[in-house]
């Protein structure tokens, strides 16, 4: 993004509604000791943004929400904060019970987010009625919009949604469970009962790879983590899906996007681990993913430098 670009303070939802780059979900950098390097995450985070991100989803998922304590959750939603300097939002994670994700959600408030990703509550697997209430009380708690991440324990009817959709300060749901039944009759519920704009996100594990499914659903907005180690190619995906190009939308799936997603898919937590192996191999620092998570076999990240090098090699057929 080029550095003398407007500032804009509309509301979150516009300016997520129709991105111009793709949605970018940093990784976390940590330093040899294990401990947060915020110069080289926010290193991390002014390429994305340079390279073209249209938001920056800062300790989400592929951040490692799960790994940071509540200061360093803070300290790396204050330097993506710095990092855009208001040039595109940046959406924080907020999770755990009620209590915890209000407080989250307000040390993202305090250190400058424009908004939430509601991560599901931690380890119980709760009713319907209850995961709306969890969800209203966040976000009655903060000024934040807030976007809700359906996945694992917090999973929702449409009647749910509907509820979700009611609510002042909710705006959107991202859908990481990949149950289109689900998600086609989610939309169509909230299109009847709350006509307006709530937006939702393809927010499954390497979102590209089901994007074409989701956009025919009326799911427009993805999150991509392929952007942190290889945002030429992520945004030459979204490039193409945005005007149609179908051929180079199948050319990346076939070439990049399946080799990788079969090769996320030879270990648990792949999905952050690998990305991160990514943005090392791209040549910055990032540090080890912190545990329970655990660092891919030598022979998985010799894997993945021969697939980011193909992806490119179709970028350069391309010209
Ligand atoms: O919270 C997160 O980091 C995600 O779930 C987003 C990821 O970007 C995911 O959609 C992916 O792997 O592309």
């Amino acid at each position: 993004m080029d550095p003398g670009e407007p500032v804009t303070s509309a509301p979150l939802a516009d300016r997520l509604r129709v991105p111009s780059g793709p949605l970018f979900f940093p990784v976390t950098a940590y330093g040899p000791d294990g401990s947060l390097d915020l110069d080289t995450y926010r290193a991390h985070v002014r390429r994305g943004v340079e390279a073209g991100a249209a938001a920056v989803f800062a300790a989400c998922g592929t951040g490692e929400f799960h790994a940071l304590a509540p200061e360093e959750f803070e300290a790396c939603v204050r330097a993506a904060v710095a990092e855009t300097a208001g040039r595109v939002p940046v959406v924080a994670g907020a999770g755990y019970g009620t209590a915890l994700a209000v407080r989250y959600a307000r040390l993202a408030e305090s250190a400058g987010a424009d908004g939430l990703l509601a991560m599901p509550p931690y380890l119980v697997v709760a009713a319907q009625e209850g995961l709306l209430r969890h969800y209203r009380e966040v976000a009655a708690a903060t000024a934040l919009p807030v976007i809700v991440y359906q996945r694992d324990n917090a999973v929702f009817t449409p009647e749910t949604v509907v509820e979700l959709a009611r609510t002042e300060g909710i705006i959107g749901l991202k859908d990481g469970l990949g149950d289109l039944d689900l998600m086609q009759r989610t939309v169509s519920a909230v299109r009847t009962e709350v006509p307006g704009d709530f937006l939702y996100f393809n927010g499954l594990p390497t979102a590209e790879q089901t994007q074409l499914a989701y956009r025919a659903l009326g799911v427009t907005l993805y999150s991509s983590a392929v952007f942190c180690f290889a945002p030429e190619i992520a945004l030459a995906f979204h490039r193409a899906l945005t005007t149609g190009d179908d051929t180079t939308v199948h050319r990346l799936l076939d070439g990049f996007y399946r080799p990788f997603v079969e090769l996320r898919a030879q270990g648990r937590g792949y999905a952050v681990s690998l990305v991160k192996a990514g943005v090392r191999l791209r040549g910055l620092d990032v540090g080890e993913v912190r545990p329970p998570l655990h660092e891919p076999s030598e022979d998985h990240v010799k894997q993945l430098a021969q697939v980011i090098e193909r992806g490119y090699a179709l970028l350069e057929e391309d010209k």
